[in-house]
């Protein structure tokens, strides 16, 4: 930091010595003197880009591309003297970058930056800012030629205009810096609001100063904005940028203006060159206005993709949350849940739903036999065949819990019901499942069935605590059967399915 103040201290020294010698401020030496001091400024800012992640690279470089096209244009004019430039070609020349310095400023002070904007975004903002480029050149170069120019009132529309262009460009980058939310975005706006501030300042006396000729201090004004880039850019940032935290609300107005104060900043350009060049301001005018619609278009376009996506992934988790892992059938929580809604259905329709717990037979035999991958697979057979056996689509197929399963038949009577569990133990039989531990030598369920009545509560609890008090007597009473609840009398017992 030492080494760059101390070369800076020794041009812009060097700068007002010279300028003094000359005894003008637009001789050739004391401009070569800016021209370094701007180049360490765009130096300065190049060095910040370098530094910087690659998120908010871009806003330097456009910062950096800006002080070298006013390098750019000075540079213009001082050839312009050395040549003696008298078609005033180099003139209109300068007069052309002076036009296109608006261009990166204005870039980096409407765009949003985010990764998700589309590039369409970025292309019609580029497509605009060219076109702005083009009426400001096509404005000063018809004012400073022609009649116009003998006329001390062109002069003066030009230099309120550049004044108005150039203090919208502070306004813009300093709005942004109130809204930025992260560290290194503040400070890449404290840096540039600053330095488009003071060069709006310096610009606006400079230009009311050379109406009246030159004074041989004047040329060191200009040095004043690019001394403080390189001071901003190569320093800490100061305390009060880190302490800074703008709201949330705050922060999403000012991304979501920003882009409008683009259109209205051209709009009003336009209306203020459209005494002169009312043609092609009124075609830029007009596709400020287009180019806001389609952006707005796009975005919303691109927030619908991104809206739809979302929903999906929500339904997906829902899916997933709400199902057994394992078996993909519906798990425990979405049981309870469809179970209530099923006794609610019921005590208002009086269409009242039926519950079948489901139990596998000697299970864990199976799996100290045959092993757990086995149980598994077996696990996922038997789900399989129970949904397939449901009777309606909108009948309930759960896993329990470990080896149990249950079924909740929705408008079903106990008769129903009863009928249903016994195609369910025929439906296992079926499967073939070779179980070397049970008697049978396949595999097989016992069933415990509940079926709501005028009475049943509609918390689930009961009704389950019901039909696994069932399927506890159907296990007691030999397993590979079904037994109701109430039904506690043995002769009502049901008959073994398998004789069914
Ligand atoms: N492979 C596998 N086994 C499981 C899973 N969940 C529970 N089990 C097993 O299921 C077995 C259940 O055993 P028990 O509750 O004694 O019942 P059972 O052997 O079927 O006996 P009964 O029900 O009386 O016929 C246990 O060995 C558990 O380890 C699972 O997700 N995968």
């Amino acid at each position: 930091m030492r080494l760059p103040v101390a070369l800076l201290i020794v041009l812009l020294t060097a700068h007002l010595a010279l300028a003094y010698a000359c005894g003008r401020a637009e001789a050739v030496p004391p401009q070569l003197a800016m021209l370094l001091v701007q180049a360490m400024a765009a130096w300065a800012v190049f060095t910040r880009y370098r530094r910087s992640p690659s998120l908010i690279r871009l806003p330097w470089l456009l910062l950096a591309v800006a002080v070298l096209m006013q390098m750019l244009w000075d540079s213009t004019n001082v050839l312009a003297t050395v040549l003696g430039d008298t078609d005033g070609y180099l003139a209109a020349l300068a007069t052309v970058l002076s036009g296109l310095y608006v261009i990166p400023c204005m870039f980096m002070s409407t765009r949003s930056f985010t990764q998700h904007e589309p590039r369409a975004v970025a292309v019609l903002d580029l497509l605009l800012l060219c076109m702005v480029a083009a009426l400001v050149y096509h404005f000063f170069t018809t004012l400073l030629s022609g009649p116009l120019a003998a006329d001390p009132a062109s002069i003066q529309v030009v230099v309120a205009q550049a004044d108005a262009i150039d203090f919208s460009l502070a306004a813009m980058a300093i709005v942004r810096l109130l809204g930025a939310r992260s560290f290194r975005w503040r400070f890449f706006y404290y840096t540039a609001g600053a330095y488009l501030l003071v060069n709006a300042i310096v610009a606006c006396i400079y230009n009311r100063i050379e109406m009246h000729g030159l004074p041989w201090w004047a040329g060191s004004l200009i040095d004043v904005p690019h001394t403080l880039l390189v001071v901003l850019a190569l320093r800490q940032p100061p305390r009060w940028l880190r302490s800074y935290h703008p709201s949330l609300a705050v922060s999403q107005t000012i991304a979501s203006f920003a882009p409008i104060l683009l259109s209205t900043m051209v709009v009003m350009l336009c209306i203020s060159t459209s005494r002169i060049n009312f043609v092609p301001s009124l075609l830029v005018g007009a596709s400020a206005v287009l180019f806001y619609g389609l952006r707005v278009a796009f975005i919303q376009s691109r927030q619908i993709d991104h809206q739809r996506a979302i929903d999906q992934s929500a339904w997906r988790l829902e899916q997933q949350v709400g199902r057994d892992p394992l078996t993909g059938i519906a798990n425990r929580t979405t049981l309870d849940k469809g179970l209530r809604e099923a006794l609610e259905e019921g005590r208002r329709t009086g269409r009242f739903c039926s519950l079948l717990m489901i139990d596998i037979d000697y299970f864990k035999q199976y799996n100290d036999s045959l092993g757990h991958i086995a149980g598994d697979a077996c696990l996922v057979q038997v789900a399989g065949a129970l949904s397939r056996s449901r009777v309606r689509v909108h009948d309930l197929v759960a896993r329990y819990g470990g080896e149990e399963f249950a079924i909740v038949l929705i408008d079903t009577s106990r008769e129903m019901a009863q009928e249903v569990a016994r195609r369910l133990i025929v439906a296992i039989e079926q499967l073939q499942i070779a179980h070397p531990a049970c008697p049978l030598g396949r595999l097989s369920i016992s069933i415990g069935l509940a079926a709501q009545a005028e009475h049943t509560p509609v918390d689930p609890v009961s009704m389950l605590a019901e039909a696994d008090h069932a399927l506890y007597r159907a296990k007691r009473n030999g397993r590979n059967r079904f037994e109701a609840a109430g039904e506690d009398d043995p002769s009502a017992s049901l008959a073994d399915a398998s004789s069914a």
